[in-house]
């Protein structure tokens, strides 16, 4: 079994961070192994990547290092499509559109401008009643449950292994003598893993509704000062569409609410009436904790003494899937750069 490499983590982080290793580091693929508790068609509350909407939005903070992230997701992630044999494996793009009840940050859209397909400033005029701003784009939508399933087929086929194991501390992700690396890409779960306990990490709740609707292909966003709504469509998943949303921080509950239900439903059609041109068809009303982190993500190496480093990845909060791969390809860069170091430091 090849433990060299060792990420903890099966949810979109510790996929994109495998994906990483074997692309850009060019590590061997059958010298890693994925531990993980849940993985690609589990259920938990402690394992939030299902349960994401999920596109590429202006949900994620603005500071400098995420706009980089977010624009190194937005575009590689076309290579991974391809990788995984085209849009059906439930990453297409469709057309979106967002709204602010505020100017949004100047630096984000600045940024948004040097890569968006497609994008166009809403001119005043045409903006709902109520809102301050608003674009246009081409973006990327993710059919999550579906693409976590192809993206570790992917890797399986690869030679990676991937085992089911609860860790109490993150030095069992040590599986052998020979492994070297560990990338802990545990989410809310670093909370609460031995020898991480980041009581930084706390969860922010959402509740989605998911509905079939055909005719409604693309996505709208409306984001206020104490709220989100949104409408994303699932591609290929059999025409489902999510409607959302709710921000709770250090909400820990995987219960939903009928109230929420009917809020969110109030809010989204209001935003895209023509959800309504079709009878309401509800397939499932679910809850997913986002594992956000008091000063953002952590992307860090630390020496394990004797040749090992441990590579913490997580706290993506909302933004796992928009903003990961660019998180992913940094934390793989802090291993290339470390072994670059080490051989530097022996000749
Ligand atoms: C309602 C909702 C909507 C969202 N919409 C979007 C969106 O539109 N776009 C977007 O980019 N993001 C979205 N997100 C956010 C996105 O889902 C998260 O950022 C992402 O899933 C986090 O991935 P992760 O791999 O860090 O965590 P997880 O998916 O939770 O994975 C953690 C992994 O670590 C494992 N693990 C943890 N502890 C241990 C342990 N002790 N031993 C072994 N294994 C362990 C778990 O079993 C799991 O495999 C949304 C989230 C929610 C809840």
């Amino acid at each position: 079994m090849g433990a060299k490499y060792v990420v903890v983590g099966s949810g979109i982080i510790g996929l994109y961070t495998t994906y990483c290793l074997i692309k850009f580091a060019k590590i061997s693929a059958d010298q890693i192994t994925v531990v993980y508790e849940f993985s690609s068609g589990d259920q938990s509350i402690n394992y939030t990547s299902p349960w994401a909407g999920g596109n590429f939005s202006c949900i994620s903070p603005n500071d400098p290092e995420t706009l980089r992230f977010d624009k190194f997701t937005y575009t590689n992630l076309a290579k991974l499509q391809e990788d995984l044999g085209g849009p059906t494996c439930g990453l297409d793009y469709r057309p979106s559109t967002e709204y602010w009840d505020f100017i949004p940050n100047e630096a984000k859209i600045n940024s948004l401008k040097t890569y968006l397909k497609d994008m166009q400033v809403i001119p005043r005029s045409e903006l709902p009643h109520g809102t301050a701003y608003g674009i246009k784009f081409t973006t990327w939508d993710f059919n999550c449950p579906f693409f976590l399933s192809n993206l570790s087929g992917y890797l399986k086929s690869r030679g990676v292994t991937f085992q089911q194991k609860k860790l109490t501390h993150i030095s069992q992700a040590y599986l052998t003598a020979n492994t070297k690396a560990v990338f802990n890409c545990s989410g809310i779960g670093a909370r609460t893993l031995g020898g991480v306990e980041d009581i930084k990490v706390y969860p922010t709740r959402g509740q989605v509704v998911v509905v079939r609707a055909p005719h409604i292909q693309e996505n709208m966003m409306r984001w206020g000062e104490d709220y989100a709504t949104y409408i994303i469509p699932r591609p290929y998943s059999n025409n489902e569409l999510i409607l959302g949303g709710f921000l709770q921080k250090d909400n820990w509950t995987g219960n939903t609410f009928a109230s929420e239900t009917e809020d969110i439903i109030k809010r989204t059609t209001a935003l895209l009436p023509k959800i309504l041109d079709r009878p309401l068809d509800i397939l499932k009303v679910a809850a997913g904790l986002r594992p956000s982190r008091h000063g953002g993500v952590r992307i860090e190496l630390e020496d394990a003494g004797e040749d090992k480093v441990l590579i913490h990845n997580y706290g993506a909060s909302g933004y796992g899937y928009q903003a990961g791969f660019g998180m992913s390809f940094k934390a793989v860069q802090l291993l290339v750069s470390y072994n670059q170091n080490r051989v530097k430091s022996k000749l």
